[in-house]
């Protein structure tokens, strides 16, 4: 697996590593636009980027990925398998389809480096995620996490946190979307850049000024105070002084905070700002590497020796068990399997000028539970898969 840390070539040492943009954004706010015009604006560079799409349930979006979620996990059969509802059927596609992280990161490095085969082809600069626009879903759930901690242990990884901005030109509105864009931050611990969208409609300049002068936003919510925008009375709860002294103290919190953040304002619509953006990019995966990178290396030594103790630890219980009860029924092991295999498919690229190759089977998958632990043994860097399948086998023995 390349580093984000090996300075900003590929192990090889023979291009720079690409920038993995995480589109964003509440439903609505423009996310599917804004891909869509990103996309183009590098096409018409001639940087095409490379695209993953990481909602299960869209249903249609107007552009192409190279990898996209939906053709490895069918959200509608998970629904179905595991009676659950939308905001379920969509975590647990992401948990499925999370089992596949090392795959997907084999294919974005294969794609980072020269190609000796096909020198003419351009190592990949932009890698370009689309998020489920349940947020939450995507940023509280373990394979979020996952998945975003992988991009961001191989390359230098951005967050675009995309803005509907008239909804947001209210104090009370524009301090609920800072509050949630804080909560991401901390929770990704990733650069983010603010990317006020729709500003054909409602200039972005306020914001601006918002998070810049701590005496305009105080202004401006006096103004909404004397309007009553918040309505309520005073001292019953949810009122006027309750409402305006919560947005007074939380600006006074967040003020520390936009001072992390870079805002661009654009047009998905229209096509502006989009230079700005990729600007703003630039400067946040340099500072990915100066500010970010130590701190998830750290994390991540402190993971992989986590990792190998609970390996070991299991490895240990697996040895007693098989001494006491003899070999592993495989059928075990490929029931199991068979639960995943209706809603997981294999994991697909799509991609006009690679090999058949790049088809990944799942053939590791197809073992049974014997075959994998004698994998596991053989190979201490073994794949996610492995121990998810091993930490469920060893569920059903307790
Ligand atoms: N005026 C204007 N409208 C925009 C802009 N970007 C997106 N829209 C409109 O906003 C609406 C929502 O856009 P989408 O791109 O579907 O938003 P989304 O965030 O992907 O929404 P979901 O698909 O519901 O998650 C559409 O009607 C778009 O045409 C913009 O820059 N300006």
């Amino acid at each position: 697996m390349a580093s984000a840390s090996s300075s900003a070539t590929d192990p090889a040492g023979q291009s720079e590593l690409p920038v993995v943009v995480v589109c964003i954004g509440m439903a609505g706010s423009g996310k599917t636009t804004f891909m869509q015009r990103i996309i183009a604006h590098l096409h018409a560079k001639k940087e095409p980027p490379y695209v993953i799409n990481l909602d299960p349930a869209v249903t249609n979006t107007s552009f192409q990925s190279n990898i996209d979620i939906r053709d490895s996990v069918n959200y509608k059969k998970v629904m179905e398998e595991y009676r659950l509802g939308p905001n379920g059927g969509i975590t647990t596609s992401l948990n499925l389809f999370a089992t596949k992280v090392d795959q997907i990161l084999g294919l974005l490095e294969k794609r980072a480096a020269l190609d000796p085969a096909n020198p003419t082809r351009k190592p990949i600069k932009h890698i370009l995620v689309d998020t489920p626009g349940q947020i939450e879903v995507f940023m509280w759930s373990a394979s979020g996490t996952i998945l975003l901690d992988s991009l961001a242990s191989s390359f230098p990884t951005v967050i675009a946190y995309i803005i509907d901005t008239p909804r947001t030109s209210s104090t009370a509105t524009f301090m609920s979307n800072m509050l949630y864009a804080c909560s991401i931050m901390y929770k990704s611990k990733l650069p983010m850049i603010l990317a006020f969208n729709k500003t054909d409609v409602k200039d972005a300049s306020f914001a601006q000024e918002w998070m810049t002068d701590l005496d305009a936003f105080q202004e401006a919510l006096h103004g909404d105070e004397n309007r009553n925008a918040f309505g309520g009375v005073e001292g019953e709860g949810a009122g006027t002084g309750y409402m305006s002294s919560l947005l007074n103290s939380m600006s006074l919190m967040l003020h520390e905070f936009y001072h992390h953040l870079n805002l661009v304002s654009v047009s998905a619509l229209q096509g502006i700002g989009i230079d700005e953006f990729f600007e703003a990019v630039k400067e946040k995966a340099e500072e990915f590497k100066r500010d970010y990178q130590p701190e998830l290396e750290r994390r991540r030594a402190e993971r992989e020796e986590d990792k190998k103790r609970r390996r070991e630890k299991e490895l240990e219980k697996m040895m007693k068990g098989m001494s006491m009860g003899g070999a592993v029924p495989s059928s075990a092991a490929g029931e199991a399997k068979d639960e995943d295999d209706d809603a997981l498919g294999p994991l697909r690229e799509l991609s006009s000028d690679e090999d058949s190759d790049d088809e990944i089977d799942d053939e590791q998958d197809r073992e049974g539970l014997q075959a994998r632990y004698e994998a596991a043994m053989q190979q201490q860097e073994d794949s996610i898969t492995a121990d998810a399948s091993f930490a469920k086998y060893l569920h059903t023995q307790r």
